[in-house]
């Protein structure tokens, strides 16, 4: 079993779990279905921001501890100030060290888009993703049939939420794309094998349709690597490790966002 069949497997006992304990209906009740979803999509196309979605990751399969102590409430304001575009927390606890009160802390504190990185596997997460406050899912097609991703990104729809499909080659973006997708993240991380490679993104940033904002996931080590993916057409840079390794995250988003208005300035030059 690779790593993300075992993340998968181990999701489905949990859904269940939560389900037996808090059901659909309880879940339904505690949703205030008149709040207003801050558009992913719109803000990753806003000029005034990078297109960064920064993100929250304690620890990782593929690195192990990576910020144990991070104050959610002092990196999501300071990635905001900063100038990303969005937030991304990771919200599942067995490998990402992460926790649904995470997201509702980053929510209690910032009005911006924030994605729900987790492993959707059931609509019931989708639910539970509108009740703590997010703005948008993650569908990874690597784990589901393509009947699953048009079910789960129609049904987020309906709640007012927006879908990020992840894929990372040709084959998953053939057999994934439907039209309640928003954006089209491509991982540069196998998460079969943990090889990273931003050639992934490269090469498969013109086979993505226009209508779809296109997203670049994981391994973004370098301002200068953003202005590679600019130019193939990517908008959204998804970026966890770079950040979430200073005891600052915050502070290392700013300086990285710096490096990158002033790398920009001279291109224009
Ligand atoms: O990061 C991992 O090791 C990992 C392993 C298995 C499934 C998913 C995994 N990561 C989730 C992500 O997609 C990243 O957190 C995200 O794209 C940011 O990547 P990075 O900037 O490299 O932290």
């Amino acid at each position: 079993m690779n790593i993300l069949e075992e993340i998968i497997a181990h999701k489905h006992k949990e859904v269940a779990e939560k389900r037996s304990l808090f059901p659909e209906k309880l879940l339904e009740q505690s949703i205030y279905y008149g709040s207003k979803s801050v558009s992913l999509r719109k803000y990753i196309q806003r000029e005034d921001k990078s297109g960064i979605i920064a993100e929250i990751k304690r620890k990782s399969p593929s690195k192990g501890m990576i910020n144990a102590h991070v104050s959610v409430e002092r990196t999501s304001i300071g990635y905001m100030q900063a100038g990303a575009s969005a937030l991304s927390v990771l919200t599942d606890q067995n490998y990402f060290g992460g926790k649904n009160e995470d997201l509702t802390t980053a929510r209690k504190f910032n009005f911006c888009p924030i994605l729900r990185k987790d492993f959707v596997v059931d609509e019931y997460q989708i639910l539970e993703t509108k009740s703590i406050g997010a703005d948008a899912i993650l569908l990874i097609a690597a784990a589901l049939e393509s009947k699953q991703i048009k079910q789960f990104a129609e049904f987020a729809k309906s709640l007012g939420l927006e879908t990020l499909l992840e894929v990372h080659n040709q084959q998953e973006l053939d057999a994934s794309l439907n039209e309640f997708i928003d954006l089209v993240g491509v991982n540069n991380r196998d998460l079969k094998s943990f090889e990273v490679s931003i050639e992934a993104s490269k090469s498969l940033a013109h086979a993505i349709p226009n209508e779809f904002v296109k997203v670049s996931e994981s391994g973004i080590s370098d301002p200068e690597i953003i202005l590679e993916l600019k130019q193939e057409g990517f908008e959204g840079f998804l970026i966890g490790e770079r950040f979430m390794t200073s005891s600052r995250p915050e502070k290392s988003c700013a300086r990285f966002i710096e490096q990158l208005s002033q790398l920009e300035k001279k291109q224009y030059a």
